[in-house]
This record gives C-alpha cells, sequence and structure tokens, in this order.
C-alpha cells in the first residue's frame, strides 16, 4: 500500500455487515477507521459528518441502519432519521471529501407483488415504515453523492448480532416445534459475503477515475431464493447435523404469524445486474448457511468424525 493511499471508513461497529466487514479488512490488513455511536450517531448528521472529514476516506460504507421492522412503527421518526436523514448526511460528507459512499438498501422497498426476480429499474412501493425509510436513504444518497453504490441486499443472516438463523438457533432449543411463514420468497443472504464483495468493490470505487458505470444501485444477495419456511428448515437441519435438536418445522400462511409491519409475499432480486457491471456473484445460501452455522455450532458431526477417522488413518492420533 502506497502511503498517499486515502482510507476506508466504516459507519456502524456492531452491526451484522460492519462486524463481517471488520473482519475482512483486519483478515486483509488493510487500513480502515470505523465510526461508530456513540461519537458518531446517524440521528445526529453533524456527528457523522465530523467524523468523514477528520478521516477523508476514499470511500465511506455505510454498514449503519434502524433495522427493527416491526418496532419502525412505533418509531417512525427514529427509523427516518437515521435511515433517511443520516445515510443522506454520510453521502453529503462523503461527497465533500471526494468519496465514494457505499450504502445498503433492501428487498422491502418492494411491495412483493411481482412474481418473477425484481430487478434495480422496477418500481419501488414499501409496505412499510422501514422499507419507506430506507427508500428515502436510497433516494436521499443518490441525489446527495453521485459516487454512490447502493446495494439493495435481503435476509440478511451471520454469526452475529439478531437474524433469523440465530432466532431459530435459540428457538430449537426452547420448543417443541416452530411454525414458519412459507408465503414470503426471497434471497436469505451472508453478510461476510456482502463483506467479500465490497471488499472487491472498494478498489474500484476509490479509483482516481473511476469508471462511471460501477456506481448506482445493485441488487446483492446470494443466489437461489426460498421461503422463511424453506431458510427455517435448512437451518434446523444444519442445525442437527452438528448435534442440535432436529424439531419439527411447520409451515404456515402470513395470516397465522400476525406481525406490527407487513412484509413482502415476494422479494426475489435478480443479480444480473451485479454479474454484468462488475462480474461478480454471490454463491448459493445454502452453501453460505453452511459456513454460518459451522461458525456457530462446530462442523457437522458425521464430517467431524470422518475427518477424526482419516487423521487416525494417517496415524496423526496413532
Ligand atoms: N438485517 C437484514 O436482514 C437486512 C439489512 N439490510 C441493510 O443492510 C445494512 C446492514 O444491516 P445489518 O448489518 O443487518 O444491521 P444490524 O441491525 O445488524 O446493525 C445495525 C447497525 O446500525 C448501527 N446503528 C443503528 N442506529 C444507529 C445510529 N443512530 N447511529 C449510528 N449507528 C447506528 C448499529 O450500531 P451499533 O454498532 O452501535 O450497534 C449497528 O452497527 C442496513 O442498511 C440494513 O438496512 C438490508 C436487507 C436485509
Ligand atoms: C421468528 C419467526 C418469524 N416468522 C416470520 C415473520 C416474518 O414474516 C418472517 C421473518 O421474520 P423476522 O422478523 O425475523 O425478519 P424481518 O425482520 O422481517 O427481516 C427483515 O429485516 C429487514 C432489516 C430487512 O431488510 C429484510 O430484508 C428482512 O431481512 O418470518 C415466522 O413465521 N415464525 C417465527 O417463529
Ligand atoms: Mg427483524
Amino acid at each position: 500500500m502506497t502511503s498517499d493511499e486515502r482510507s476506508i471508513l466504516i459507519i456502524g461497529r456492531h452491526g451484522q455487515v460492519s462486524r463481517s466487514l471488520i473482519e475482512l479488512l483486519e483478515a486483509g490488513g488493510q487500513r480502515f477507521t470505523v465510526a461508530g455511536r456513540p461519537e458518531a450517531d446517524l440521528r445526529d448528521p453533524q456527528s457523522v459528518r465530523r467524523a468523514i472529514l477528520a478521516a477523508r476516506p476514499s470511500v465511506v460504507v455505510n454498514a449503519a441502519a434502524y433495522t427493527a421492522v416491526d418496532k419502525a412503527k412505533d418509531e417512525p421518526d427514529a427509523a427516518f432519521a437515521v435511515n433517511a436523514a443520516g445515510a443522506e448526511a454520510a453521502a453529503k460528507a462523503a461527497a465533500d471529501v471526494d468519496a465514494t459512499i457505499i450504502h445498503f438498501s433492501t428487498d422491502y422497498v418492494f411491495d412483493g407483488s411481482k412474481r418473477v426476480p425484481y430487478v434495480e429499474t422496477d418500481p419501488v412501493a414499501p409496505l412499510g415504515i422501514y422499507g419507506r425509510s430506507k427508500q428515502e436513504g436510497e433516494d436521499r444518497v443518490a441525489q446527495a453523492n453521485p459516487k454512490h453504490i447502493i446495494l439493495r441486499t435481503a435476509w440478511v443472516f451471520s454469526p452475529f448480532g439478531s437474524n433469523f438463523v440465530r432466532t431459530m438457533l435459540r428457538l430449537s432449543v426452547e420448543r417443541p416445534e416452530i411454525k414458519v411463514v412459507a408465503d414470503q420468497r426471497g434471497n436469505p443472504t451472508f453478510a461476510p459475503d456482502l463483506a467479500d464483495l465490497v471488499g472487491k468493490l472498494i478498489p474500484l470505487a476509490s479509483a482516481s477515475s473511476p469508471d462511471p458505470r460501477i456506481f448506482g444501485t445493485f441488487h446483492a444477495v446470494n443466489r437461489n431464493e426460498t421461503t422463511w419456511f424453506g431458510f427455517a428448515q435448512a437451518i434446523i437441519e444444519g442445525a442437527a447435523r452438528r448435534g442440535g435438536r432436529d424439531i419439527g418445522v411447520l409451515p404456515i400462511g402470513t395470516k397465522d404469524y400476525p406481525t406490527k409491519a407487513a412484509r413482502p409475499a415476494y422479494s426475489v432480486l435478480s443479480t444480473e445486474k451485479l454479474r454484468a457491471v462488475y462480474g461478480l456473484e454471490l454463491r448459493p445460501w445454502r452453501d453460505a448457511l453452511s459456513d454460518c452455522l459451522d461458525r456457530l455450532a462446530g462442523p457437522p458431526r458425521d464430517e467431524a468424525a470422518e475427518h477424526s477417522q482419516q487423521i487416525n488413518r494417517a496415524g496423526k492420533f496413532a
């Protein structure tokens, strides 16, 4: 790395995507700064601006957001402050130091009325406050900084924080069976895979005269689609192979699982643009889930047994 190379600033410290990105950049020995609460709070735009002007990075990755879908209904001001005004402040300050902003949005900007994968140019029509606040954030980020890469992702899971995989693992020890909606389709996405993607975009985005085609909005999700029920089944099966309880997973309808906020019935995202522009794609979600479960519950028992037999045959423990 040359000494005049500018660094990367990540907004958000303990989130799924921030932690995955921090892990990746640390492993790669890259120079980066983290701006997180309390000193950089997206509800206080000036605090975010200060952090960006002080670091003068070439790329700002905004991995922070208000992500509580149901709670957003009771706290619309907080959701919009963080996801719209806060995101705009980060994008504007990035523009002022000539940095690219990499920002994340969500499949929940769509209403779910389609039955084939959504493309980036499809009209947005969010069903709830969270989706509306994220949609406004997309618009404001794009407006504030022409050098923006907005990655619309979905159903994010990881070994960190609060996510559907960790919820299912917790329920599998607490309950005899779980009931999960089988009429909402989407793409589960592994936060470390998103971090890998961002790691590949950073050098392109921080080039001195980047190709303008790299900017814009891109769908970025793991390959293949499922329902929350299908995802839950795969989680419980995977956990059982690793010594977890093989509890029943029962399919139900959205009407049988009332929530404060409505979710789209179909929010599968086409990643054709990411492939066409960058030549990049994320692997199938089942492969990513397997890596996530390895980290949360260790390797599958049969594979572990097979592995130790191989070691024994090799005479390592003889
Ligand atoms: N989770 C999901 O399923 C999906 C997420 N996304 C988007 O991906 C991005 C990353 O999400 P994910 O990693 O899952 O989020 P998490 O919910 O795991 O983490 C949220 C992050 O935002 C930070 N944050 C929240 N409020 C503020 C605030 N006022 N000021 C500063 N930081 C704040 C948290 O801070 P702290 O470090 O202090 O905890 C944390 O780092 C977000 O833009 C989200 O909308 C898109 C689709 C699906
Ligand atoms: C825990 C649980 C949930 N569900 C349903 C409720 C809901 O329709 C669906 C998903 O539940 P969750 O509330 O965990 O997921 P949710 O918070 O809706 O997840 C969303 O988060 C935001 C941040 C995004 O951007 C989206 O892409 C998406 O990942 O599963 C069940 O049917 N049974 C259960 O036991
Ligand atoms: Mg949630």
